[in-house]
């Protein structure tokens, strides 16, 4: 278990991440997601002993070494590599600055090398790479010392299509080999590469856990209705529907919030009917976690709708 408790980085005034503390399972697969600025490149550079917090701990279990950094496999937003090099060489190269032997650091190079998919390139200088393929030998680069935690930060953002697929499908199988943490801003690569998601926003962690509790934790169902009378005329007759559990209104529209889509739509089909409301508009949605991190991304606070 990797556990971090209360982490805080400030930099003069202003709090880059905010008393943040979460558990990580060994073996699982976590998204680190948030809009830009939300603070998930310090959360990883701290974590990677790249950064110091200003407060906070970062504890990765049964650690045998007192630095974290030979624990921990870490690949930049934005990595260097010595482009005149060529993959193979850089890992030999990166292998020995992790304390290998040039003998091991060549063995290991030549199985990483192959491990991302990069075999055929292994000869060829790094310039002559696409983003995809250096992206793949960042991910080498960081596994090179076996960590037991690897940490991507933003590992597809910047790929075409074509690199983007070659690295999700690599971190896939990776997954099934050590503990990855990644971060990302966008919602659909989360969802796809992780097992859990970490949602920051403003330096501080707003929902965690398994996918698929969030999910179910923030599918509401609701309602959308509008009418040809005034709104807050329609308001004051939906506020008396006890189906009904909270109304919210959009310049003519107004938001009904129910449990059971079902019925609360034949009830209020009928009650227009009965009480002449002439709806103009009547859709029956529903929000999601989409809607959660649109929210987020979108710099507002999480109320208590979520
Ligand atoms: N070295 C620094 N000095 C001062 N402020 C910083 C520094 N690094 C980050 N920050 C600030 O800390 C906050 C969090 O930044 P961080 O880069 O961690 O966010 P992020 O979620 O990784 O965003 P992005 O996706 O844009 O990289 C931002 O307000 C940023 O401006």
């Amino acid at each position: 278990m990797i556990k971090v408790d209360q982490l805080t980085k400030l930099y003069g005034k202003n709090t880059a991440v905010k008393s943040l503390s979460f558990q990580l399972s060994l073996g699982n697969c976590i998204a680190l997601l948030g809009p830009n600025g939300a603070g998930k490149t310090t959360t990883l550079r701290m974590m990677s002993g790249l950064i110091r917090p200003t407060s906070g701990s970062i504890n990765l279990g049964t650690s045998n070494h007192k630095d974290i950094r030979r624990e921990i496999g870490y690949l930049p937003q934005h990595p260097h590599f010595h482009l005149w090099m060529t993959g193979k060489e850089f890992l030999i190269y990166v292998g020995q600055l992790a304390y290998l032997s040039k003998k091991e650091a060549r063995k290991k190079a030549e199985l990483l090398i192959e491990r991302v998919g990069l075999k055929d390139a292994a000869k060829r200088k790094i310039a002559t790479y696409s983003g995809g393929m250096k992206q793949r030998l960042g991910i080498a680069q960081a596994m090179i010392h076996r960590p037991k935690l690897l940490m991507l930060d933003e590992p597809v953002s910047a790929l075409d299509p074509i690199g983007r697929r070659d690295v999700l499908n690599l971190m896939e199988e990776l997954k099934r080999e050590t503990t990855l943490l990644f971060s990302t801003h966008i919602l659909s690569d989360a969802e796809e590469a992780s097992d859990e998601i970490l949602l920051m926003h403003k330096g501080s962690i707003v929902e965690s856990g398994p996918l698929d509790q969030l999910r179910k934790r923030h599918h509401v169902d609701k309602i959308s209705i509008q009418s040809e009378l005034p709104p807050e005329v329609l308001k004051s007759k939906v506020d008396q529907l006890d189906f009904i559990n909270r109304v919210e209104r959009d310049k003519q529209r107004l938001d009904l919030y129910v449990s059971d889509i079902k019925s609360a739509r034949e009830q209020l089909l009928k009650q227009s009917l009965e009480e002449g409301w002439d709806l103009e508009h009547f859709e029956v949605g529903r929000i999601t976690l989409e809607d959660l991190f649109m929210k987020v991304v979108n710099g507002h606070a999480v109320d208590d709708r979520f």
